[in-house]
């Protein structure tokens, strides 16, 4: 693993690593932000899995979260949003699909399947690595999202159930199959069957899997994506048939952006510690 860059914040440190990885048979890169605290012992893990065009940086630069971090002593680990350079034709072509846009989950079509494999990185590899370099507390960790990437985590923990000690999301995409950036992501990174599409939808898993503690979303009601692709309520109806408990807040005024994500950026990260230090 190489340490890129190294930053001071809060009394702990940011780092940027990249390091070749067998899931994504690529160079991956991710940011861990390490709290003061984590001199002394192993610390609780936060996964952030960023948006579409975000890379690592994003979350670290623009969210606010090392301040809360510092605060309760919690390692945050944000990993790119996709492998690149992996040489896929067209993989640069559109920033709703390929590089910057790997949804998170494991391609099964062809030329996709060599190297996006976001799911296995996020949940298998990722955290073997942290827990080999960093001093993290592999049994106490949660993550959390914004859109593409607030999808991704609760598919993490959907497919996961006790394996992280709680989830939220800000702005996720709440079906994507019912979304046309779901739709397109889906149909080139899985095929056209969209029966095998169910395996990568909050809003289908939810159904056959409930989680024991519930699910933090936070939606503003001036999001420009909002009911054209992320229709919570498609995912709130999931969980109410299931009985998933779900917290979803709707936020007056609040868009997509990270104005709206750092505005409750703490209440997510209070909602995860009180799961992490439990
Ligand atoms: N280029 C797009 C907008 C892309 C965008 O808004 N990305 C969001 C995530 S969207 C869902 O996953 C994001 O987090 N961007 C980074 C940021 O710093 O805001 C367009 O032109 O509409």
């Amino acid at each position: 693993m190489e340490l890129l860059a190294e930053h001071k914040s809060f009394g702990g440190v940011v780092r940027y690593c990249r390091h070749p990885s067998q899931s994504c048979n690529a160079p991956m890169r991710f940011a861990v932000y390490l709290p003061p605290q984590a001199t002394a012992g192993p610390v609780p893990v936060l996964y952030y899995l960023a948006g579409l065009t975000c890379t690592e940086e994003t979350f670290m630069i623009k969210a606010g979260a090392q301040r809360y971090a510092a605060e309760h002593g919690i390692l945050l680990v944000a990993p790119d949003t996709s492998p690149r350079h992996t040489g896929i034709p067209g993989e640069d072509d559109d920033w709703d699909f390929g590089s910057g846009a790997g949804f998170y989950l494991d391609a099964s079509a062809a030329p996709w399947s060599a190297h996006y494999r976001m799911y296995s990185y996020v949940t298998d590899e990722l955290p073997a690595l942290v827990a080999e370099h960093f001093p993290a507390d592999p049994v106490r960790q949660s993550i959390f999202g914004h859109s593409m990437g607030g999808h991704g985590a609760l598919v993490c923990a959907l497919k996961n159930p006790g394996r992280y000690r709680s989830v939220s999301a800000f702005a996720p995409i709440g079906a994507p199959m019912h979304s046309p950036w779901g739709e397109k992501a889906f149909s080139g990174y899985l095929g056209a069957d969209r029966d095998a599409w169910r395996a990568w939808d909050a809003s289908e898993l939810v159904r056959g899997t409930q989680l024991p503690t519930p699910i933090l979303i936070d939606q503003g009601t001036a999001d420009q994506f909002l009911e054209t692709q992320l229709k919570p309520e498609r995912f709130e109806a999931a969980c109410q048939a299931a009985g998933q408990a779900l917290i979803l807040r709707r936020q007056p005024g609040y868009d997509h952006s990270y104005y709206f994500i750092a505005s409750f950026m703490e209440e997510h990260m209070r909602f995860h510690v009180e799961h992490l230090t439990a």
